[in-house]
C-alpha cells in the first residue's frame, strides 16, 4: 500500500561500548553509549497517526519539525542524572500553565511548551487527559525526538467542553479506557466524526483534493453507553525475580497517567502498572459479576500462578426454554462463592424470548451471542463485536447499504463477505439475496460461520477459509449483480486484496473498521491506483459509536459504480 508518510519513527534504544579510551583520565569503568535508533511503525497506528498531528500542529502554529525537535541521545548518554542540572533533569521537569491546544486521535492532549535547554526551541507535548481550551499545570518524563510525554498535573483553567461532573468510573484519570467520560455524549461523537475527518486528510489527500469524498455523516450513537461490553481481559504480572506470590498482585487493566489532578483517584487501584480494578464501568452487567467473581477466586489461588496471567471474561448469551429449570441450560460459567454459576436473565420483548447471560472465562469454551433474532456461536476467546446493543443498527445499515439500486423484481442478487469472522454481516444479510460467500482466514471461525447458517436455517451462505483473496479464484457471481462487504482487522486490506477486488468490479462495496486510517488509506488506494476503481464513487462515509467513553471509532464507508 503507497504510504503517504515515509518517516514514521518509535524509539528503539541500542547501546556500544565506550572503551577506557576515550577518557580523557585514561582508566574508568567501561560505561555503555546508548544510540538511538528510529524504529519503523505503521503510519495507521497510534505512533504512525500521532506523526501527522504533530505535522498540522506545526502548520497550524508556523513552527517546523527542526523547531522542536529533541536532543534524545543527550538524555540517553546522560550519566549524571543524580545531578540537578542534568540533560535528563533540564529536560524532565514540571512546566506549569500549559494551553492544551488539540486532540490526538488517540485521546490525549497535544500542547506546544518551551524547550528548556535550548533558546527559542518548541517541545510538543502529549498530555493526557488534558483537553483543547484546558490550561494545566504538567510534568515532562520521557522524551522522543518529536514529542514529550508527560502526566497532568492540575487543571488550572478549565476547558469550556470538560465536564468532571459526568466522570463515573472511580479509576478514571488513571486507567486506559472509559478515557472521554468527562465529555458530553454528543461531545464524543463530535470528536469521532472530526477523528474520520482527519483520517481521510492524512491517509487519502487525493480524494479530499479531487473533491471525491462526501461529507462524513453524524456518528450513530451506542444504544447502551456504559456497561456496554461483552468481552473484556484483566491481567496480572508476576513482580520480577519472584519465583512464588507472596502477595495477591493488583489485578486489573493497565495505567495511562498518574493523576494528581483528580485527588478522588489518588489511592484507588493502587500505583503499579497494573491497577487493581474491581468494577468496569464499560463492561455489561454480567461481566462485572465474572469480576467479582474471578477476584474472589484469584485471592484463593494466586500463590498458584508461576507467571504472569490475563483472564478472559466472555458474555454468553442464551436462549431460554421457559419450561426447563433456568440452571439446567446455563452451562459452564464464572461461579459465584456458593458454587453456583453467575447469571441474570433478560426478556428479548422484540423477539419474545428470555435470555440468560453468564460469563465464561474458558478461552476455548463456545459461547452464543444473540443478534437481531439470531444466534451465532463461536469460540470465547475468538474475535467477536464487543458492542452487543449496537449490532442490530449496523447489521441494519449495512443491510440496506448493500442494496444494487434499480434492481428488477425477481433479478438474483449475491452477496460477499470478505473478512466474515463466524458469519454475523453473512447471515443477517442474507435475507433477499440469492447467494452469499463468506471468506475468511481462521478455519475454526469458517467452521463457526458454517454451523451459524445452519443452526439460524440459512441455506444461501457458503464459506470459504483462507485469505480474502483467495475468494478470487472460485467466485462465478455476476460482478454487476453482486455487493461485497469488507470487515478486515485493524491493519486493513492488502494491495492484492484491493487488486483483484477492483478487476472483479462489484456492483457496490461495504467497508466497515475499525481503524479508519487504514480505511482511508485503502479506499484512496482502491479508487486512486487500482484500474477500475475510478469507476467508483463515495457514496457516504459516517462513524458508528461501537465504543462509548474511548476514542475509538467503527468507520463504514459505502462505495457504489458511477
Ligand atoms: C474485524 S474482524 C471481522 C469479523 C466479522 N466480519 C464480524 O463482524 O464478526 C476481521 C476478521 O478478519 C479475519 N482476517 C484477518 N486477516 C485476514 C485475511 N488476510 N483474509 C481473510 N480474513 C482475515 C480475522 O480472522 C477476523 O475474523
Amino acid at each position: 500500500m503507497s504510504s503517504t508518510n515515509k518517516d514514521i519513527t518509535e524509539p528503539k534504544i541500542e547501546t556500544t561500548k565506550r572503551s577506557s579510551n576515550d577518557s580523557p583520565l585514561g582508566k574508568i569503568k567501561k560505561q555503555k553509549l546508548k544510540k538511538y535508533k528510529a524504529k519503523k511503525a505503521d503510519p495507521t497506528s497510534p505512533a504512525g497517526v500521532l506523526q501527522f498531528e504533530i505535522a498540522d500542529l506545526l502548520k497550524d502554529n508556523n513552527l517546523t519539525k527542526e523547531c522542536v525537535t529533541n536532543d534524545v541521545s543527550a538524555i540517553l548518554n546522560d550519566f549524571n542524572k543524580e545531578d540537578q542540572n542534568s540533560i535528563t533533569n533540564q529536560y524532565h521537569r514540571i512546566v506549569k500553565d500549559v494551553e492544551i491546544l488539540t486532540l490526538t486521535s488517540s485521546g490525549d492532549g497535544l500542547a506546544i511548551i518551551e524547550n528548556p535547554v535550548k533558546n527559542d526551541q518548541k517541545q510538543i507535548a502529549i498530555v493526557p487527559f488534558g483537553l483543547p481550551g484546558d490550561v494545566t499545570n504538567i510534568r515532562v518524563f520521557k522524551t522522543h525526538p518529536l514529542f514529550v510525554e508527560t502526566d497532568l498535573l492540575d487543571v488550572v483553567k478549565k476547558s469550556p467542553i470538560r465536564r468532571d461532573d459526568l466522570i463515573k468510573d472511580k479509576y478514571f484519570g488513571k486507567v486506559s479506557g472509559s478515557q472521554f467520560e468527562f465529555l458530553t455524549y454528543e461531545k464524543q461523537l463530535e470528536i469521532k466524526q472530526n477523528t474520520i475527518n482527519n483520517a481521510y486528510k492524512y491517509f487519502a489527500p487525493r480524494l479530499i483534493s479531487e473533491k471525491l469524498l462526501p461529507t462524513t455523516g453524524s456518528t450513530i450513537t451506542s444504544p447502551l453507553q456504559y456497561y456496554y461490553r461483552t468481552k473484556i481481559t484483566p491481567h496480572f504480572d508476576m513482580p520480577r525475580r519472584a519465583k512464588v506470590l507472596e502477595e495477591r498482585p493488583p489485578l486489573g487493566f493497565g495505567q495511562k497517567g498518574r493523576p494528581t489532578w483528580r485527588k478522588e483517584t489518588l489511592e484507588v487501584g493502587g500505583h503499579a502498572s497494573t491497577l487493581d480494578i474491581d468494577e468496569c464501568t464499560l463492561a455489561t452487567d454480567i461481566l462485572n459479576i465474572g469480576l467479582t467473581n474471578e477476584r474472589a477466586r484469584f485471592e484463593k489461588e494466586f500463590k498458584n500462578y508461576k507467571k504472569g496471567a490475563t483472564i478472559l471474561l466472555r458474555e454468553n448469551t442464551i436462549i431460554l426454554d421457559e419450561s426447563k429449570d433456568v440452571k439446567e441450560q446455563l452451562g459452564e460459567g464464572s461461579r459465584d462463592a456458593n458454587g453456583d454459576v453467575s447469571y441474570i436473565t433478560v426478556d428479548d420483548k422484540e423477539n419474545g424470548v428470555k435470555l440468560a447471560k453468564t460469563c465464561v472465562t474458558n478461552q476455548r469454551q463456545i459461547v452464543s451471542e444473540y443478534v437481531d433474532g439470531y444466534t451465532f456461536k463461536f469460540t470465547a476467546g475468538e474475535f467477536f463485536q464487543n458492542n452487543n446493543s449496537i449490532l442490530p443498527i449496523v447489521t441494519k445499515y449495512v443491510r440496506e447499504n448493500l442494496q444494487i439500486p434499480n434492481s428488477k423484481e425477481g433479478e438474483p442478487k449475491y452477496l460477499v463477505d470478505a473478512y466474515c469472522g463466524s458469519g454475523l454481516f453473512s447471515v443477517c444479510s442474507s435475507k433477499g439475496v440469492d447467494k452469499v460467500t463468506g471468506v475468511e482466514i481462521s478455519a475454526d471461525s469458517v467452521a463457526f460461520a458454517k454451523k451459524n447458517a445452519e443452526a439460524n436455517g440459512v441455506k444461501n451462505c457458503d464459506f470459504i477459509a483462507g485469505k480474502a483473496e483467495k475468494l478470487f479464484e472460485s467466485i462465478s457471481t455476476p460482478n454487476d449483480r453482486t455487493s461485497v462487504i469488507l470487515d478486515p482487522p485493524r491493519k486493513g486490506c492488502d494491495e492484492i486484496f484491493m487488486k483483484q477486488l477492483a478487476e472483479y468490479f462489484p456492483a457496490r462495496i461495504v467497508y466497515i473498521s475499525c481503524n479508519v486510517h487504514s480505511q482511508a488509506r485503502d479506499i484512496e488506494y482502491f479508487i486512486k491506483e487500482t484500474e477500475k476503481g475510478s469507476h467508483y464513487k463515495i457514496e457516504s462515509l459516517r462513524g458508528f459509536d461501537f465504543f462509548p467513553q474511548t476514542h475509538h471509532v467503527e468507520s463504514v464507508c459505502v462505495l457504489s459504480r458511477v
